[in-house]
């Protein structure tokens, strides 16, 4: 389980965030959802490494990860993937998997501390197919459309066998056949097995249809939390966030 608590972060006089204790329950798929700048980008920054918290805990599995490196974050477990693709643009698909699962940290990840080319090759196949990247192995990242590159940041948390999976904004920028897409895959992933998923994202419509529950944050601070039906009826979510339930339906 992931359990943040107490968590804070101030930038000068900014308080992006703002004693947040929020519980992901082992094998749950959730939402953070707020207006822009309530500190959901900090949030995922403080989880995963990328910034250290001002005073809080995160605990995975019990343990309290605040002060260790990203990539020792990655190696404890925690996966995270972009809103805007990190990618290695010159390198095809599977490429792009194997350097991952070759790198210090993909083979630190490694049972033994090595890991032989053909089982590089066999677990980028395993990643490419659970996320319909199969077709793609030998395109180049650049070239492959938005969603795909977006897939691909995806595959490239994921092939490290994360136990929790962050993705912030995963439909940005897509049309809609994209977004669905993205969507089923997504949803597919998580179903299929114990994966923590925590996304944030901005389409209510797709947040309300497939999260277990929804954190809403609001100016650093959590200002509701819930299933669908309760955030969508709670009216200090429907004053700072929703709009009115006439408008969320439009
Ligand atoms: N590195 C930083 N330095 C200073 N202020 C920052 C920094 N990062 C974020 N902030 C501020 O912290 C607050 C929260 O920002 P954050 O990006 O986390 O919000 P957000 O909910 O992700 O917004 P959006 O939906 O627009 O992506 C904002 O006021 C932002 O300006």
């Amino acid at each position: 389980m992931l359990r943040v608590e107490n968590l804070c972060k101030s930038f000068g006089g900014v308080v992006a965030t703002s004693d947040v204790t929020i519980e992901f329950p082992t094998g749950s798929l959730s939402a953070v959802i707020g207006p822009n700048g309530a500190g959901k980008t900090t949030f995922f920054n403080l989880i995963s490494g990328a910034l250290p918290p001002s005073s809080g805990r995160i605990l995975l599995d019990g343990v309290n990860i605040v002060g260790q490196s990203s990539s020792d974050i990655v190696r404890l477990g925690i996966g995270r993937a972009f809103q805007v693709a990190k990618l290695f643009k010159t390198l095809t698909v599977e490429q792009s998997l194997r350097g991952a699962l070759m790198s210090p940290l993909g083979k630190s990840l490694q049972l033994h501390g090595s890991f032989p080319l053909s089982a590089t090759r066999d677990r980028a196949h395993q990643v490419m197919e659970q996320l319909g990247l199969q077709s793609k192995a030998d395109v180049v990242s650049g070239n492959l459309s938005h969603g795909d590159q977006k897939l691909l940041d995806i595959a490239l948390a994921l092939v490290l066998d994360p136990k929790v999976l962050l993705l912030d904004e995963p439909v940005a920028g897509m049309g809609p056949e994209e977004r669905e897409q993205m969507i089923e895959t997504v949803y597919d992933l998580w179903q299929k097995g114990g994966l923590t998923v925590v996304l944030i994202e901005h389409d209510m419509e797709i947040v309300f249809r497939i999260s277990q529950h929804i954190h809403v944050l609001s100016y650093g601070k959590v200002l509701a939390q819930g299933s669908a039906e309760e955030i969508r009826n709670n009216p200090a979510v429907i004053e700072a966030y929703l709009g009115t339930p006439q408008e969320t339906h439009a």
